[in-house]
């Protein structure tokens, strides 16, 4: 299947979808709690759904009601997890496991499975497990229990792979000492997960902030969570009000847990678009041609698609850079951008960890995200201002934004599927 989409004009208000990264979290914590916990605004998608099968199979009773989970746990146990395409659950899993006496096995789809696992494994076996992978990568096999210790991992590949061993740091004899090799990317994700650990009563001690870390023993307590909005889906919604909004409005809530991609909006302002943050509310005034520049998403992969399909209004290159690891997400990001936005007329010159995009004469083309969710929607959005596009896999946006193409087609969006 795919989707047509035609030049449109976006206006009306949306609700930004509730975050992937937090629901994720919450719903792993709850499962280690030493009692019942209530999520609150859960995103349903088919990644968050990988990791309630997940910790379903690992010992959690998770009950249902609309967008509520109660979580219970009934006592860790390894498991047979397909993760699907969600690399945050088979990392978080996978150290989670790790915590169980036994033999867990971890998989996922194709995409998945070319993705890198074997840092996270290794730390796993300095901490007393034992672990199997093929060619470092899924599936792979968890054997545990961990103790704890001290371990050493880079910081260059994922963050996730810090995130899921602080996650299962408390509930190791020894409590756990992380020292960071290198300089760690995607920093605003570690933040998030000493945020939620908090929240369900673990301290994490920072000794070197995004390079060294002590958990010591700890029990989560049962906690009353509630995610907040997705600032990677407003990222795409902001690119949206940018390149075809009228007067579009994107409902948010935020609270105060952190979220590195809101610096979308720092991003915005400096290629001169004016932001109007209210207390729940977000639009923008975009001028018809936008400045260029230098942007470095170290901290935020995920805003790599919403930047990139700006560069079709910028006066002057965009250069993105310190953006590697894009290159290990559903896809390799930064590849599949340079190969298809250079298919619309935009000058496409790809670095081992950059992205330098320059403004040329657009114009409808075929694009193909590769079934890559946030690649797909930035397709769509950069397709409204073109006219004449048609653009494959709309089934990928059940991985982080269901609704997307509904929400689309109800603020104006000229979208349909063949
Ligand atoms: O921890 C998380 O929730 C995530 C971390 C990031 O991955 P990396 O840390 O691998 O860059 C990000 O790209 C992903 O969408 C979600
Ligand atoms: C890369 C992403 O998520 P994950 O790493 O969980 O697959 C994403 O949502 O863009």
């Amino acid at each position: 299947m795919k989707c047509v989409i035609e030049r449109s004009r976006l206006s009306g208000e949306i609700c930004c979808p509730a975050s992937k990264s937090y629901t994720h979290r919450a719903i792993f914590l709850a499962s280690l709690a030493d009692g019942p916990s209530t999520i609150a605004n859960v995103l349903a998608s088919a990644d968050t759904d990988a990791t309630v099968a997940a910790c379903r199979s690992l010992g959690a009773e998770i009950e249902q009601d609309g967008d509520v989970l109660r979580v219970t746990p009934r006592g860790l146990r390894p498991a047979d997890i397909d993760a699907a395409n969600s690399g945050t659950t088979i990392r978080i899993a996978s150290a989670v496991s790790a915590l169980a006496e036994g033999t867990s096995t971890l998989t996922g789809d194709e995409s998945l499975r070319r993705r890198p696992m074997q840092p996270l494994l290794d730390a796993l076996g300095t901490m007393g497990a034992r672990c199997s992978s093929r060619e470092g990568r899924p599936p792979v096999t968890v054997t545990g229990r961990i103790a704890g210790g001290h371990i050493d991992i880079p910081g260059n590949i994922s963050s996730q792979f810090i995130s899921a061993l602080m996650i299962s740091a408390p509930m190791t004899r020894s409590g756990v000492t992380i020292s960071i090799q290198g300089d760690l990317v995607s920093k605003p994700y570690l933040e998030a997960t000493i945020s939620a650990m908090r929240r369900f009563g673990v301290v994490v001690h920072t000794v070197i902030p995004f390079r060294r870390y002590a958990v010591a023993p700890q029990a989560y307590r049962p906690a009353s969570f509630t995610v907040p909005s997705d600032s990677s889906s407003l990222a795409l919604l902001l690119a949206a009000a940018v390149l075809a909004g009228e007067k579009m409005k994107i409902r948010v809530a935020f609270g105060d847990l952190p979220q590195g991609d809101e610096s979308f909006i720092d991003i915005l302002e400096v290629l001169g678009v004016r932001v109007d943050v209210g207390e729940d509310v977000i639009s923008v005034d975009a001028p018809g041609v936008l400045a260029g520049g230098r942007f470095d998403l170290g901290n935020t992969p995920d805003l790599l698609p919403p930047l990139a399909i700006l560069s079709a209004r910028c006066s002057a290159p965009l250069e993105i850079v310190n953006v590697g690891h894009a290159r290990f997400k559903e896809t390799d990001r930064i590849a599949v951008l340079a190969s298809q936005l250079a298919k619309a007329g935009i000058g496409a010159v790809q670095g081992q960890d950059s992205l330098t995009l320059t403004p040329g004469a657009l114009g409808g083309a075929h694009l193909d995200p590769h079934s890559d969710h946030r690649l797909f929607m930035a397709f769509c959005i950069l397709a409204m201002a073109i006219d004449d596009c048609t653009v494959e896999d709309p089934e990928s946006v059940r991985i982080s934004y269901p609704s997307f193409i509904e929400d689309m087609r109800g603020l104006g969006a000229k979208l349909s599927l063949t």
